[in-house]
């Protein structure tokens, strides 16, 4: 459906071969580039082959159709007699490719131990440490700094193979568990190849789904630019209104992608200089409602030479089609299992009968242990409404958030739970992806969630950066139908599932959204 549009009109191929071209020609001799040493030829399009790799400006004859394409380099016709210069470019070649075999058994094994899953062609070698940040890309002293002060002593499996694909120069699509890292695997190489401020208008744009997953990663972002004056902007709707777009100053803008088109549209925003392409949480961007919106930003996205990135903890297969078909030549990234929850969450299930055993089930079960932070999603903003009604007059700090607030009331209820004074805190799913609250120990689905890949995001609010969480699944004789889908999730991330539920018939699971009955006691309590 979304392909018709989406990304069309971009031309990627000669321009961009031409670019890289002269990257193989700049890096001889650099470790992550092993595979480009000797042996890389490419093909032109009458059939002729240029020698990149040594930077060869001569064409070499046609191919013979008896020729193997790949071998073709260690293959010479019209020999001339074997002189030492010959040899001793012989040895060369011959060291070359041994070091080339050598670096991609280091690379598998390195990412066989960190459960790196790659396809593509020709991938960069995954990064070991921020050292190799350092020695390999020569990542500046500030963003070592400011990672040290953020306490980041480790990369962790995304940051590894995702930041040398992008400091690269390739587009990539990639997934990985909620809470793994991936703002700083796209942040990273985005700072680095800009190196610094410049005036030359917008160089990076960041879209997120939301509003509030905008800001924070707007936030991240000043954080590891600390002490180095990048121009960073979060799209604000005050900022369409009012901002001369021609003279602001903006290195990176980070927004949703409603906004930007909205300034593209209104305010003739310009985005043909723009280098690097972010879609965090791209499935969600991809879908009915959105997509329209994303496209007419990556069509305004014209400079030929972007690299564009897909991010997310999900990747549904039609996403990834999609991401196949229209990036170039894009490397695709897996971290553990595809689609699948942290490992780090303790989930569980409880039936709770109807709609009526819910409130009495979540009481209970904060009256048994409330350990805050805890967030609760629901169904929809009625509902969030309905049970912050219940349980506002309850001896517990509880707040809402849902999409019927303003900005400034949702950065209110998001600042307070981040900063402990809100102890649970009611939401919709328009905080179930990518929001960075430290330290949730409890994520409840009072409302079962409407998909695999809503559970997955909602309970991966908790368990993030290695820390444990647990997630806790409310269900009612009408969610039944949909559990095995749940349980799925839940034994391949490694927690136990009752039998009875595994040996439910598998369901093509569309979106589940019954009608449920209001959230009220005091309807009851009235009529009785
Ligand atoms: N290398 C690292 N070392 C320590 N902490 C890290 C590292 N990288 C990221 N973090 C921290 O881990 C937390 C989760 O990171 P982040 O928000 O990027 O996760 P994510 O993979 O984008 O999750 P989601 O799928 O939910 O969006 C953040 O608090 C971040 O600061």
């Amino acid at each position: 459906m979304a392909d018709s549009f989406l990304f069309s009109g971009i031309s990627l191929d000669r321009k961009r071969f031409a670019k890289d071209i002269s990257r193989f020609k700049g890096k001889k001799d650099t470790v992550e580039n092993p595979i480009f040493l000797d042996n890389v030829n490419v093909e032109t399009k009458d059939g002729e082959q240029l020698d990149v790799a040594r930077g060869n400006k001569k064409r070499k004859r046609k191919l013979n159709e008896h020729d193997v394409k790949s071998f073709s380099v260690f293959k010479r016709c019209n020999r001339k007699p074997k002189n030492e210069e010959d040899d001793h470019q012989e040895s060369e070649i011959s060291q070359g490719k041994k070091e080339y075999f050598r670096q991609l058994e280091r690379d598998a094994l390195s990412r066989k131990k960190h459960n790196i899953h790659v396809s593509g062609s020709n991938i960069p070698s995954p990064l070991e440490s921020f050292v190799e940040l350092k020695s390999r890309y020569k990542c500046k002293s500030y963003l070592l700094r400011n990672l040290a002060e953020l306490g980041f002593r480790e990369l962790t499996p995304i940051q590894m193979q995702a930041i040398p694909i992008l400091l690269s120069g390739r587009e990539c699509f990639a997934c990985a568990p909620t809470g793994s890292g991936k703002t700083f695997a796209f942040l990273c190489p985005i700072l680095m190849r800009l190196k610094h401020a410049s005036k030359d208008g917008i160089r990076a744009v960041i879209l997120c789904p939301t509003r509030e997953l905008a800001a924070q990663t707007a936030r991240e972002c000043k954080k590891l630019a600390k002490r180095n004056k990048f121009y960073i902007k979060l799209m604000t709707k005050q900022l369409v209104k009012s901002a001369d777009f021609s003279k602001l100053q903006c290195d990176i803008l980070i927004s949703t992608p409603y906004r930007v088109r909205a300034a593209v549209r209104k305010k003739k925003l310009n985005l043909s200089r723009v280098e690097f392409l972010v879609l965090d949480e791209s499935d969600k961007l991809f879908e009915l409602g959105l997509v329209k919106q994303v496209d007419s930003v990556v069509k305004a996205c014209s400079n030929p030479s972007i690299v564009r990135s897909l991010f997310s903890a999900t990747l549904p297969d039609t996403v990834e089609e999609l991401a196949r078909t229209i990036m170039h030549d894009a490397i695709r990234v897996i971290i553990g299992r595809k689609n699948s929850a942290s490992e780090c969450i303790k989930q569980k299930l409880v039936f709770v009968g109807s709609e009526e055993g819910k409130l009495l089930a979540l009481r209970q079960c904060f009256a048994e242990s409330l350990n805050p932070p805890v967030l609760v999603f629901v169904q929809n903003k009625e509902r969030a409404k309905q049970l912050h009604d219940e349980l506002k007059f309850d001896d517990i700090r509880v707040d809402v958030i849902h999409s019927d607030l303003n900005e400034i009331q949702r950065e209110n209820a998001v600042d307070n739970f981040r900063a402990g004074k809100t102890w649970v805190l009611i939401a919709t799913d328009v905080i179930a992806r990518g929001m960075d609250f430290k330290g949730i120990n409890c994520v409840i689905n009072y409302d079962f969630p409407d998909s695999s890949a809503a559970y997955i995001h909602r309970i991966g609010r908790s368990g993030r950066a290695g820390r444990s969480g647990e997630a806790i699944t409310l269900y009612t004789e009408a969610d039944t139908r949909y559990l095995r889908n749940v349980a799925n999730v839940m034994t391949a991330s490694g927690c136990e599932v009752p039998s009875w539920i595994m040996s439910l018939p598998k369901l093509k699971w569309k979106k589940h959204r019954p009608h449920r009955h209001a959230i009220s006691t005091k309807l009851k309590d009235e009529e009785e």
